[in-house]
């Protein structure tokens, strides 16, 4: 019997985006629902959706986003830190290629993909190192023990995955999205009944599933990888 299901889009310099990511990914184990994990670019979606005041546009809100950060970081237990001169880098900064890497490497595998991604996040956020150049992204690749490297990072240049990124965020923003991570619930048949913005929605978006929200499940994410 066809069922509901969740599309969650993210983007990897999103901090949000990463424990949405680590909440939906523990989650899904335990849910009959399926999950679809949507790559999107963050930069895209501020500026179609015309958002002019993103937290870091806002100083008594950057201000509490950097407790909130750490807040999530420590209930989620992944390593984190706010890279050196943040802010200039979210504003100067583009995770198109990263955001590319991992859709050429979700249509070699979709484990693949996930395991890129915390990579990606891991170096960024626990590491403060940047994940922007064909270096840095070579860099995660090789940590990861990727195979076939190279031709990986040539493949997330065509014009499939290109197509593909921008379709991601095309879905995302005829559903209202303004931001990062972005979660839809689609009926049966398809059709989108609800989308919803946050990686602190899972309790909510269980709901909606008529599923179980578990909390952190920590002990769960630390068999599924080394934090
Ligand atoms: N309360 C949300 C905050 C998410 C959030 O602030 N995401 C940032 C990107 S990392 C964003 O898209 N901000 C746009 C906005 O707040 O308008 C959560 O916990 O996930």
């Amino acid at each position: 019997m066809a069922k509901r299901s969740v599309d969650f889009f993210f983007d990897v310099i999103s901090p949000y985006s990463y424990f949405g990511f680590e909440g939906i990914t523990r989650h899904r184990h335990l849910w009959s629902t399926p999950v679809r994990l949507r790559p999107f670019y963050f930069a895209g979606v501020i500026k179609q959706s015309k958002n002019e005041s993103p937290p870091l546009a806002i100083p008594i809100k950057e201000k509490y986003m950097y407790k909130d950060l750490v807040l999530n970081a420590q209930y989620w237990g992944v390593s984190f830190r706010i890279p050196k001169d943040y802010k200039k880098m979210m504003f100067t900064s583009s995770s198109i290629e990263a955001q590319r890497l991992l859709i050429a490497a979700q249509l070699r595998d979709e484990k693949l993909m996930e395991n890129i991604a915390r990579g990606l996040w891991q170096r960024l956020y626990g590491y403060n190192k940047e994940i922007f150049s064909r270096h840095d992204m070579e860099s995660v690749l090789r940590d990861r023990h990727v195979k076939d490297a190279n031709e990986l990072i040539e493949s997330s240049q065509s014009d499939e995955v290109k197509k593909i990124l921008r379709e991601n965020t095309d879905e995302a923003l005829q559903t209202g999205c303004f931001g990062a991570p972005w979660t839809t619930v689609k009926d049966a048949s398809g059709k989108t009944t609800h989308a919803i913005f946050g990686g602190d929605r899972l309790p909510q978006i269980a709901d909606l599933l008529g599923e179980k929200f578990h909390g952190n499940l920590l002990d769960q994410a630390k068999s599924q990888w080394s934090l």
